[in-house]
């Protein structure tokens, strides 16, 4: 701590945290609480003997026991409630335990079991996690986000509405665990600090029938609200959080398709906020298919794509694409949105197809080009010879054998991104992909899926090939840091093309230069990953003006150093007595907000 502070660290990660609560007061506060690990000294200074048994164990320790508890649970979904619990008492060894068989357990805390969670939150529901605001109630909104700290305390805020979530729709107040999940993947992935974040839903009713005749739903019972009232809601939490929050992060999370890209656009010039399900999807698509093009020996201006499901994320996808063609090939955004093609319920989108977006329009292609032309996605795959197939459309299976026959026809690789979550939405799995390609497709999907083996080496050789996860999660927590880091006044196109080179050169595939290692990087490397788009981040936002950090190192690795020692990492910090009356605010423990020690510039 005394390094960090010479150093004039803006935060503090490391070093003796004070402490004032005592007894089973502490030992309920889940961040403060160590359980068997507090060490004698500790036991004596807090009040805490009679209160543990005897032994005293190490963190590691600990996260042996808690994996065997967590492992004697039966299914996925109970042990995603056995690590909420886990979560609840304490946070240290969650996070410890997570880090430690990241592997095993990310799908268990996120896509696909974190869907299962969320879609039975009124009935699993102990413990309130994160802020609920609702929209009949938009004069409290100011006070109940006041309640999460001072100027200062907040770095991240994620907030939902709960309409999208996840493939899985509509999920009204229980969207408050994609809030919830989408943090605990910036504390593991990128090190945001867990006492700096806050999980927010926005209730505003839900349309899911289901939960409207629950007995035990938890959110308000009624219809969607929308328009003015909404809009109302949504911008008085915008201005509230950053008046009461003014440095804060706010990453938006599954809004439903005509909210998702209407509130980007709106608060995206004046402030930084971030939509995952737009933009991260985005990027850690084009991240995909710059690695699959390095493997594939194509380049980026040899992309036809066709986007199959154009809504938030298909055209969220389709807008990066564009940006990068355009930038790359130095030609206008629109000229180079005719080398993708977007594929909905109507068929290919046309200019003469009713109510599209204005996202969409801008990919709409002349409708006399396709007179007399079959729409569906077999025809537009025959006809417009793709190199790159997504699926954001939630429709299993939609890639059928005749299809991707078809595509692998005219090209010798064909990338094909089956996106949609959960697992049991993917327009196609892995295995039929390669069997139907000879093994020549490229792959990456929405959800994890394990290594499919198949007689495709040379000469008929066995070879196992990895699928990497294409999932906004390998981008989204990097993109976050480095724009909380150096306290960037905006997140900017730049500042995302930034991450995207970042994400790519690090996937395995482009590494090796092999097509059956994934394309993109894996668990195993997520904190790098999150190291080198935090500084790719940064130095773009160094470069556009819009960084506000003080003594951000201009050396790159200087630089890797900073970000690495503001990243928050699971280890018992040694907890140092103070009075109640001298304490602190945050060592009182009466905040959420603990971990700072030194205030934030
Ligand atoms: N892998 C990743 O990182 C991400 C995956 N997703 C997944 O992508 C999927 C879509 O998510 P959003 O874009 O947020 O939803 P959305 O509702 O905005 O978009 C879905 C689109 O698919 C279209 N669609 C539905 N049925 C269709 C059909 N039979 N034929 C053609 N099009 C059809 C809808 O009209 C809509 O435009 C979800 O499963 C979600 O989990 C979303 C974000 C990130
Ligand atoms: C991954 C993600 O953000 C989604 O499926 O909505
Ligand atoms: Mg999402």
């Amino acid at each position: 701590m005394a390094d960090q502070a010479e150093k004039k660290l803006p935060l503090s990660t490391r070093g003796p945290l004070e402490c004032a609560l005592r007894g089973t007061v502490l030992l309920n506060h889940p961040y403060f609480n160590k359980g068997s690990a507090f060490t004698g000294e500790e036991r004596r200074d807090f009040g805490l003997s009679g209160l543990l048994p005897q032994g005293i164990q190490t963190l590691d320790q600990q996260v042996q026991r808690a994996y065997e508890q967590y492992s004697s649970r039966s299914d996925d979904l109970a042990k995603n409630t056995f690590l909420t619990s886990m979560k609840e008492q304490n946070e240290v060894l969650y996070f410890k335990l997570l880090h430690d068989h990241l592997e095993e357990m990310f799908s268990v805390v996120y896509t696909p079991t974190e869907g299962d969670a969320i879609q039975n939150y009124s009935r699993l529901f102990r413990r309130p996690q994160g802020l609920f605001l609702n929209v009949h109630d938009v004069d409290r909104v100011h006070e109940d986000l006041s309640k999460w700290g001072l100027a200062d305390d907040i770095d991240y805020i994620v907030v939902t509405d709960g309409e999208e979530i996840l493939g899985i729709g509509d999920q009204g107040a229980g969207g408050i665990l994609i809030s919830v999940a989408k943090l605990v993947l910036t504390t593991i992935c990128a090190g945001i600090h867990p006492n700096r974040v806050l999980p927010v839903v926005l209730d505003c009713g839900t349309d899911n029938e289901e939960l409207l005749k629950d007995p035990l739903y938890l959110g308000l019972r009624e219809k969607r609200v929308r328009g003015e009232k909404y809009d109302n809601l949504v911008d008085t939490f915008v201005t509230s959080a950053r008046k009461l929050y003014p440095q804060a992060y706010i990453h938006f999370e599954d809004f439903g398709l005509h909210n998702a890209r209407r509130l980007l656009d709106k608060y995206r010039p004046e402030i930084p906020c971030f939509n995952d399900d737009v933009q991260g999807t985005g990027c850690v698509t084009l991240a995909a298919i710059m690695a699959a093009f390095h493997v594939s020996k194509q380049k980026l201006s040899d992309l036809r794509m066709v986007v199959f499901g154009a809504g938030t994320a298909g055209v969220g996808i389709a807008d990066q694409v564009r940006d990068a063609l355009a930038t790359e090939q130095n030609i206008s955004k629109a000229e180079a949105a005719k080398q993708i093609w977007l594929v909905d319920k109507p068929g290919i989108l046309t200019t003469d197809v009713e109510s599209l977006s204005s996202a969409q329009k801008g990919f709409a292609k002349p409708e006399s080009e396709w007179k007399d032309k079959k729409r569906d996605l077999l025809s537009v795959v025959q006809e417009v010879k793709p190199n790159v197939l997504i699926g954001t459309s939630t429709v299993p299976k939609a890639f059928t054998e005749e299809i991707v026959r078809a595509m692998a026809s005219h090209v010798e690789r064909p990338l094909i991104l089956p996106l949609s979550n959960p697992t049991r939405l993917h327009e196609a799995v892995p295995s039929d992909l390669l069997n139907w390609t000879d093994g020549k497709a490229l792959v990456a999907t929405g959800s994890p899926f394990k290594p499919v083996k198949g007689p495709w080496g040379a000469d008929g050789k066995e070879i196992e090939v990895s699928v990497a996860e294409c999932n906004n999660s390998v981008v989204f927590p990097g993109i976050g840091l480095g724009s909380v880091l150096c306290r960037s006044k905006l997140v900017t196109d730049k500042m995302l093309v930034a991450a995207v080179s970042g994400v790519a050169e690090l996937g395995p595939a482009y590494r090796d230069n092999n097509a059956a290692s994934p394309l993109l990087p894996g668990v195993d490397v997520v904190r790098d990953v999150s190291v080198r788009v935090a500084r790719k981040v940064i130095q773009a936002a160094v470069e556009e003006g819009l960084a506000t950090a003080k003594d951000i190192p201009t050396d790159e690795s200087e630089l890797d150093e900073w970000i690495r020692e503001q990243m928050w990492e699971p280890e018992y910090r040694p907890l140092k007595f103070v009075q109640m009356e001298e304490a602190s605010r945050e060592a009182k423990g009466d905040m959420r907000i603990v971990g700072s020690v030194e205030p934030r510039e």
